[in-house]
Protein backbone atom coordinates (compact mmCIF):
# COMPACT_ATOMS: atom_id res chain seq x y z
CA UNK A 1 0.00 0.00 0.00
CA UNK A 2 1.31 3.18 -1.01
CA UNK A 3 0.50 6.41 1.75
CA UNK A 4 1.66 10.02 1.01
CA UNK A 5 4.52 10.86 3.73
CA UNK A 6 4.61 7.36 4.88
CA UNK A 7 7.96 6.11 6.52
CA UNK A 8 8.89 2.47 6.49
CA UNK A 9 11.97 0.35 6.54
CA UNK A 10 13.46 -2.59 7.50
CA UNK A 11 15.36 -2.85 11.19
CA UNK A 12 17.40 -5.98 12.32
CA UNK A 13 18.13 -6.75 16.12
CA UNK A 14 21.06 -8.44 16.78
CA UNK A 15 23.19 -9.02 20.23
CA UNK A 16 24.45 -12.00 22.64
CA UNK A 17 21.25 -14.38 23.96
CA UNK A 18 19.81 -13.13 27.08
CA UNK A 19 20.47 -9.41 26.09
CA UNK A 20 17.38 -8.35 26.08
CA UNK A 21 15.89 -9.16 22.36
CA UNK A 22 12.90 -10.86 22.70
CA UNK A 23 11.81 -8.55 25.73
CA UNK A 24 12.51 -5.70 23.37
CA UNK A 25 10.36 -6.82 20.46
CA UNK A 26 7.78 -7.82 22.65
CA UNK A 27 7.87 -4.44 24.44
CA UNK A 28 7.70 -2.49 20.81
CA UNK A 29 5.06 -4.70 19.40
CA UNK A 30 2.99 -4.52 22.11
CA UNK A 31 1.73 -8.51 22.37
CA UNK A 32 3.67 -11.28 22.70
CA UNK A 33 5.10 -12.28 19.74
CA UNK A 34 3.63 -16.05 18.63
CA UNK A 35 6.21 -17.61 16.29
CA UNK A 36 9.07 -16.63 19.81
CA UNK A 37 7.96 -18.90 21.55
CA UNK A 38 6.52 -21.52 18.91
CA UNK A 39 10.22 -22.10 17.96
CA UNK A 40 12.83 -21.00 21.10
CA UNK A 41 15.84 -22.29 18.67
CA UNK A 42 15.06 -20.33 15.71
CA UNK A 43 18.24 -19.31 14.60
CA UNK A 44 17.99 -21.09 11.00
CA UNK A 45 14.50 -18.81 10.77
CA UNK A 46 13.71 -15.22 9.82
CA UNK A 47 11.75 -13.39 12.56
CA UNK A 48 9.58 -11.14 11.75
CA UNK A 49 7.60 -8.16 13.79
CA UNK A 50 5.59 -5.03 12.22
CA UNK A 51 5.30 -1.66 14.11
CA UNK A 52 2.93 -0.38 12.31
CA UNK A 53 1.41 3.10 12.96
CA UNK A 54 -0.54 6.16 11.15
CA UNK A 55 2.43 7.59 9.54
CA UNK A 56 5.22 4.87 9.69
CA UNK A 57 5.61 1.17 9.69
CA UNK A 58 8.95 -0.78 10.73
CA UNK A 59 9.73 -4.17 10.04
CA UNK A 60 11.92 -5.97 12.25
CA UNK A 61 13.76 -9.27 10.72
CA UNK A 62 15.92 -11.37 12.27
CA UNK A 63 19.36 -11.90 10.97
CA UNK A 64 20.01 -16.15 11.07
CA UNK A 65 23.11 -17.15 11.19
CA UNK A 66 25.09 -14.08 13.14
CA UNK A 67 25.45 -16.52 15.55
CA UNK A 68 27.52 -19.21 15.43
CA UNK A 69 26.48 -22.27 12.82
CA UNK A 70 24.72 -25.38 14.38
CA UNK A 71 23.27 -27.00 11.63
CA UNK A 72 24.09 -28.06 8.41
CA UNK A 73 22.40 -24.95 6.60
CA UNK A 74 24.94 -23.39 8.73
CA UNK A 75 26.89 -21.85 5.42
CA UNK A 76 24.22 -20.54 3.43
CA UNK A 77 22.69 -18.69 7.03
CA UNK A 78 25.94 -17.00 7.20
CA UNK A 79 25.83 -15.76 3.69
CA UNK A 80 22.57 -14.34 4.36
CA UNK A 81 23.25 -13.11 7.64
CA UNK A 82 25.91 -10.64 6.17
CA UNK A 83 23.02 -9.53 3.25
CA UNK A 84 20.83 -9.07 5.54
CA UNK A 85 22.90 -7.05 7.56
CA UNK A 86 23.78 -4.50 4.03
CA UNK A 87 20.67 -4.56 3.07
CA UNK A 88 18.42 -3.37 6.22
CA UNK A 89 17.97 0.40 6.71
CA UNK A 90 18.99 0.12 10.75
CA UNK A 91 20.65 -2.28 13.20
CA UNK A 92 19.94 -2.34 16.74
CA UNK A 93 22.84 -3.61 18.34
CA UNK A 94 21.66 -4.90 21.93
CA UNK A 95 23.79 -5.11 25.06
CA UNK A 96 23.35 -5.82 28.41
CA UNK A 97 24.79 -3.06 30.66
CA UNK A 98 25.11 -5.11 33.51
CA UNK A 99 27.61 -7.63 32.03
CA UNK A 100 29.83 -5.07 29.85
CA UNK A 101 31.59 -6.21 26.95
CA UNK A 102 32.45 -9.66 26.20
CA UNK A 103 33.86 -12.18 23.40
CA UNK A 104 30.18 -13.16 21.95
CA UNK A 105 29.98 -9.42 21.78
CA UNK A 106 33.51 -9.34 19.68
CA UNK A 107 32.35 -11.81 17.48
CA UNK A 108 28.90 -10.13 16.52
CA UNK A 109 31.49 -6.57 16.25
CA UNK A 110 33.62 -8.47 13.94
CA UNK A 111 30.25 -9.45 11.28
CA UNK A 112 29.63 -5.67 11.93
CA UNK A 113 33.17 -4.15 10.70
CA UNK A 114 32.55 -3.86 6.89
CA UNK A 115 29.10 -3.19 7.19
CA UNK A 116 27.17 -0.19 5.54
CA UNK A 117 23.38 -0.16 7.35
CA UNK A 118 23.73 2.45 10.01
CA UNK A 119 24.52 0.60 13.72
CA UNK A 120 22.64 1.75 16.94
CA UNK A 121 24.29 0.62 20.22
CA UNK A 122 21.15 -0.50 22.41
CA UNK A 123 22.48 -0.73 26.11
CA UNK A 124 19.79 -2.52 27.82
CA UNK A 125 18.90 -3.23 31.25
CA UNK A 126 19.86 -0.25 32.50
CA UNK A 127 17.35 -0.77 35.49
CA UNK A 128 20.21 -3.12 36.67
CA UNK A 129 23.17 -0.73 37.15
CA UNK A 130 24.58 2.60 38.26
CA UNK A 131 24.36 5.47 35.63
CA UNK A 132 28.34 6.08 36.56
CA UNK A 133 28.67 2.73 34.99
CA UNK A 134 27.01 3.35 31.78
CA UNK A 135 29.72 5.84 30.26
CA UNK A 136 32.95 4.05 30.58
CA UNK A 137 30.83 0.97 29.19
CA UNK A 138 29.61 3.04 26.01
CA UNK A 139 33.52 3.81 25.75
CA UNK A 140 34.54 0.75 25.96
CA UNK A 141 31.87 -0.40 22.55
CA UNK A 142 32.88 3.18 20.65
CA UNK A 143 36.63 2.28 20.85
CA UNK A 144 35.57 -0.79 18.58
CA UNK A 145 32.54 -0.28 16.27
CA UNK A 146 31.47 3.01 14.25
CA UNK A 147 27.73 3.27 15.80
CA UNK A 148 25.43 5.98 14.98
CA UNK A 149 23.53 6.25 17.79
CA UNK A 150 23.72 5.08 21.39
CA UNK A 151 20.48 4.73 23.53
CA UNK A 152 19.99 3.32 26.73
CA UNK A 153 16.77 1.48 27.96
CA UNK A 154 15.33 -0.79 29.92
CA UNK A 155 13.49 -3.10 27.66
CA UNK A 156 11.43 -5.02 30.65
CA UNK A 157 10.57 -1.91 32.28
CA UNK A 158 9.81 0.21 28.95
CA UNK A 159 12.33 3.49 29.98
CA UNK A 160 13.03 5.04 26.98
CA UNK A 161 12.00 2.70 24.66
CA UNK A 162 9.65 5.33 22.87
CA UNK A 163 13.14 7.67 22.72
CA UNK A 164 14.41 4.65 20.33
CA UNK A 165 11.52 3.90 18.16
CA UNK A 166 11.57 7.70 17.15
CA UNK A 167 15.19 7.38 16.30
CA UNK A 168 14.52 4.26 14.56
CA UNK A 169 11.92 6.12 12.62
CA UNK A 170 13.73 9.39 12.34
CA UNK A 171 16.52 6.85 10.41
CA UNK A 172 13.17 5.35 8.17
CA UNK A 173 12.88 6.82 4.35
CA UNK A 174 9.57 7.24 2.82
CA UNK A 175 7.90 3.96 1.89
CA UNK A 176 5.44 1.80 1.33
CA UNK A 177 2.90 0.15 3.97
CA UNK A 178 4.27 -3.45 3.52
CA UNK A 179 2.03 -5.11 6.05
CA UNK A 180 -1.44 -4.89 6.65
CA UNK A 181 -1.92 -2.91 10.20
CA UNK A 182 -3.13 -6.52 11.79
CA UNK A 183 -0.15 -8.60 10.98
CA UNK A 184 2.46 -8.77 13.08
CA UNK A 185 4.39 -11.82 12.02
CA UNK A 186 5.28 -13.10 8.78
CA UNK A 187 6.50 -16.95 8.21
CA UNK A 188 10.05 -17.15 8.77
CA UNK A 189 10.24 -20.29 6.13
CA UNK A 190 8.85 -18.53 3.26
CA UNK A 191 11.94 -16.24 3.12
CA UNK A 192 14.18 -18.67 2.79
CA UNK A 193 12.51 -20.46 1.19
CA UNK A 194 12.15 -17.76 -1.90
CA UNK A 195 16.00 -17.70 -1.23
CA UNK A 196 17.09 -20.90 -1.85
CA UNK A 197 14.93 -20.90 -5.06
CA UNK A 198 17.00 -17.77 -6.23
CA UNK A 199 19.73 -19.28 -5.32
CA UNK A 200 19.64 -22.53 -7.61
CA UNK A 201 17.96 -20.23 -10.57
CA UNK A 202 21.05 -18.29 -10.27
CA UNK A 203 23.55 -20.82 -9.52
CA UNK A 204 22.31 -23.22 -12.76
CA UNK A 205 22.12 -20.36 -15.28
CA UNK A 206 25.63 -19.49 -14.42
CA UNK A 207 24.52 -16.17 -13.49
CA UNK A 208 23.39 -15.52 -16.88
CA UNK A 209 20.47 -13.54 -15.29
CA UNK A 210 21.30 -10.70 -13.24
CA UNK A 211 21.21 -11.07 -9.34
CA UNK A 212 18.29 -9.08 -9.11
CA UNK A 213 15.86 -11.62 -10.07
CA UNK A 214 13.44 -12.34 -7.66
CA UNK A 215 11.65 -15.23 -5.96
CA UNK A 216 8.04 -14.17 -4.58
CA UNK A 217 6.14 -17.71 -2.98
CA UNK A 218 2.78 -17.15 -4.08
CA UNK A 219 1.57 -19.93 -1.63
CA UNK A 220 2.45 -22.39 1.27
CA UNK A 221 0.27 -24.39 2.41
CA UNK A 222 0.16 -28.02 4.22
CA UNK A 223 -1.12 -31.07 2.45
CA UNK A 224 -1.48 -34.75 3.53
CA UNK A 225 -2.72 -33.36 6.91
CA UNK A 226 0.81 -31.65 7.76
CA UNK A 227 2.88 -34.61 6.21
CA UNK A 228 3.97 -32.52 3.26
CA UNK A 229 3.82 -28.70 2.15
CA UNK A 230 2.36 -26.90 -1.03
CA UNK A 231 4.72 -24.27 -2.39
CA UNK A 232 4.02 -22.23 -5.37
CA UNK A 233 6.42 -19.74 -6.17
CA UNK A 234 7.33 -17.30 -9.00
CA UNK A 235 10.67 -16.41 -10.32
CA UNK A 236 10.40 -12.63 -11.64
CA UNK A 237 12.90 -11.46 -13.78
CA UNK A 238 12.74 -8.15 -15.71
CA UNK A 239 12.89 -9.06 -19.65
CA UNK A 240 11.63 -11.90 -22.15
CA UNK A 241 15.08 -13.11 -22.57
CA UNK A 242 15.87 -13.44 -19.11
CA UNK A 243 12.95 -15.77 -18.91
CA UNK A 244 13.75 -17.61 -21.86
CA UNK A 245 16.97 -18.61 -19.93
CA UNK A 246 15.17 -19.45 -16.79
CA UNK A 247 12.70 -21.95 -18.79
CA UNK A 248 15.56 -23.11 -20.70
CA UNK A 249 14.85 -25.78 -23.87
CA UNK A 250 11.50 -27.77 -23.33
CA UNK A 251 11.56 -26.78 -19.79
CA UNK A 252 14.94 -28.64 -18.55
CA UNK A 253 16.04 -25.26 -16.70
CA UNK A 254 12.94 -24.52 -14.60
CA UNK A 255 12.58 -28.30 -14.00
CA UNK A 256 16.08 -28.77 -12.53
CA UNK A 257 15.85 -25.42 -10.91
CA UNK A 258 12.65 -27.02 -9.31
CA UNK A 259 14.19 -29.84 -8.25
CA UNK A 260 17.52 -28.95 -6.58
CA UNK A 261 15.44 -26.58 -4.50
CA UNK A 262 12.67 -28.67 -3.96
CA UNK A 263 15.33 -30.94 -2.05
CA UNK A 264 17.01 -27.74 -0.12
CA UNK A 265 13.61 -26.98 1.21
CA UNK A 266 12.61 -30.81 2.15
CA UNK A 267 15.59 -30.25 4.58
CA UNK A 268 14.64 -26.75 6.12
CA UNK A 269 11.33 -27.45 6.42
CA UNK A 270 11.72 -31.66 6.71
CA UNK A 271 8.51 -32.80 5.13
CA UNK A 272 7.86 -33.70 1.91
CA UNK A 273 7.37 -30.38 -0.48
CA UNK A 274 5.73 -29.87 -3.99
CA UNK A 275 6.77 -27.27 -5.95
CA UNK A 276 5.37 -25.16 -8.86
CA UNK A 277 7.97 -22.73 -9.87
CA UNK A 278 6.57 -20.14 -13.09
CA UNK A 279 8.30 -17.36 -14.68
CA UNK A 280 7.07 -14.05 -14.92
CA UNK A 281 8.44 -10.61 -16.66
CA UNK A 282 8.03 -7.91 -14.58
CA UNK A 283 9.88 -4.59 -16.34
CA UNK A 284 9.77 -2.05 -13.30
CA UNK A 285 10.19 -4.64 -10.69
CA UNK A 286 13.60 -3.69 -9.34
CA UNK A 287 13.04 -0.34 -9.09
CA UNK A 288 9.30 -0.12 -7.78
CA UNK A 289 9.77 -3.23 -5.68
CA UNK A 290 13.74 -3.03 -4.45
CA UNK A 291 12.45 -3.97 -0.91
CA UNK A 292 9.83 -6.36 -1.44
CA UNK A 293 12.33 -8.57 -3.20
CA UNK A 294 15.19 -8.33 -1.08
CA UNK A 295 12.87 -10.00 1.88
CA UNK A 296 11.02 -12.24 -0.23
CA UNK A 297 7.82 -10.13 0.55
CA UNK A 298 4.52 -11.30 0.24
CA UNK A 299 1.09 -10.47 1.66
CA UNK A 300 -0.53 -14.33 0.96
CA UNK A 301 -1.51 -16.00 4.08
CA UNK A 302 0.30 -19.01 4.99
N1 LIG B 1 16.28 -6.29 34.58
C1 LIG B 1 16.05 -6.40 33.28
N2 LIG B 1 15.91 -7.60 32.73
C2 LIG B 1 15.67 -7.67 31.41
C3 LIG B 1 15.58 -6.52 30.58
N3 LIG B 1 15.33 -6.94 29.32
C4 LIG B 1 15.29 -8.27 29.33
N4 LIG B 1 15.47 -8.74 30.59
C5 LIG B 1 15.48 -10.15 31.03
O1 LIG B 1 16.59 -10.80 30.45
C6 LIG B 1 16.25 -12.15 30.11
C7 LIG B 1 16.52 -12.43 28.65
O2 LIG B 1 15.66 -11.67 27.84
P1 LIG B 1 15.26 -12.08 26.37
O3 LIG B 1 14.42 -10.99 25.82
O4 LIG B 1 14.73 -13.47 26.33
O5 LIG B 1 16.71 -12.06 25.69
P2 LIG B 1 17.10 -12.40 24.18
O6 LIG B 1 18.21 -11.50 23.83
O7 LIG B 1 15.92 -12.39 23.30
O8 LIG B 1 17.65 -13.85 24.36
P3 LIG B 1 17.89 -15.02 23.24
O9 LIG B 1 16.53 -15.38 22.70
O10 LIG B 1 18.53 -16.12 24.04
O11 LIG B 1 18.81 -14.46 22.22
C8 LIG B 1 14.80 -12.32 30.52
O12 LIG B 1 14.74 -12.90 31.77
C9 LIG B 1 14.27 -10.89 30.55
O13 LIG B 1 13.20 -10.72 31.46
C10 LIG B 1 15.73 -5.24 31.21
O14 LIG B 1 15.66 -4.18 30.59
N5 LIG B 1 15.97 -5.26 32.56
Amino acid sequence: MIKENYKSGFVTIIGRPNVGKSTLLNKVIGQKIAIMSDKPQTTRNKIQAVYTREDAQVVFIDTPGIHKPKHKLGDFMTKIAQQTLNEVDLILFVINADEGYGRGDQFIIDRLENVQSPIFLVVNKIDLVHPDKLLPLIDDYRKKLNVAEVIPISALQGNNVSTLMDQILSYMEEGPQYYPEDQVTDHPERFITAELIREKALHLTREEVPHSIAVVIEQMKEREGGRAVFVQAAIIVERDSQKGIVIGKGGKMLKEIGQRARKDIETLLGTKVFLELFVKVQTDWRNKQKQLREFGFSQDEY
